[in-house]
């Protein structure tokens, strides 16, 4: 089932790439909320061409005088999450994600905020489905900090899949056209 929404998902979002200007007002709604006013440390990722566009959170964070961390992918499916600063040297992965290659990686309670990303997400639970990597949910397994996801009207599923047991939904799913 997991299998089966992720590709129908993936299928949608290849049509088009996502200018940033039609997200404007749900990153407003991002900015808004306590969470994001109260985080030091957002951790978030350089989004690839058919993602929700990562940038204008990135830039609005640094000019908040936020750090902004980024995954780098590591043996074993784990993340870390490294500073993203003029001196970051980026590289593309086989992937085709650009990961962080210099500075010191944060340990997980130095992070307050995780900008969780995703092909799927449940309207109902905010269960999700990623890449099948794995990785998100190895590293929320144990991460002891806020979360929220972003999704495009496309990415929304309506009706509840059955979860892994391994599953981690996010704490807050912001939906694009939506309020509340
Ligand atoms: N923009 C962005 N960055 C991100 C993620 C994301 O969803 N979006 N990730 C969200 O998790 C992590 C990377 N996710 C990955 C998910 C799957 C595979 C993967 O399937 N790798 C294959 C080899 C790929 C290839 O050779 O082309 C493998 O390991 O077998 C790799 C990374 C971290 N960075
Ligand atoms: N906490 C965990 N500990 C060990 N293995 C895990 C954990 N979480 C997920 N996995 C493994 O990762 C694999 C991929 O999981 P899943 O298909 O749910 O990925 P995904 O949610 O699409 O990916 P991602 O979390 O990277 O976005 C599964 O085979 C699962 O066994």
């Amino acid at each position: 089932m997991k299998t089966a929404i992720r590709t129908t998902v993936l299928h949608k979002l290849a049509q088009q790439a996502q200018p940033a200007s039609r997200f404007t007002e749900l990153y407003q709604r991002l900015f808004a909320t306590s969470v994001w006013q109260e985080a030091q440390v957002v951790a978030v990722t350089i989004s690839l061409p058919h993602e929700l566009p990562t940038q204008p959170m990135i830039s609005q964070a640094q000019r908040q005088g936020k750090l902004v961390v980024i995954p780098r992918t590591v043996p074993h499916r784990e993340l870390r999450f490294y500073p993203l600063t003029p001196k970051t040297c980026l590289a593309k992965t086989k992937f085709g994600v650009w990961e962080p290659q210099n500075g010191t990686a944060l340990t997980k309670d130095q992070i307050d905020l995780v900008l969780v990303p995703g092909v799927a997400f449940c309207r109902h639970n905010h269960h999700r489905i990623g890449y099948g990597g794995g990785f998100y949910d190895r590293f929320l397994a144990s991460f002891p900090g806020q979360t929220i996801a972003l999704a495009q009207r496309e990415q929304v599923v309506e009706q509840p899949w059955t979860p892994d047991p391994f599953d981690v939904p996010v704490q807050q799913l912001l939906v694009e056209d939506e309020h509340g």
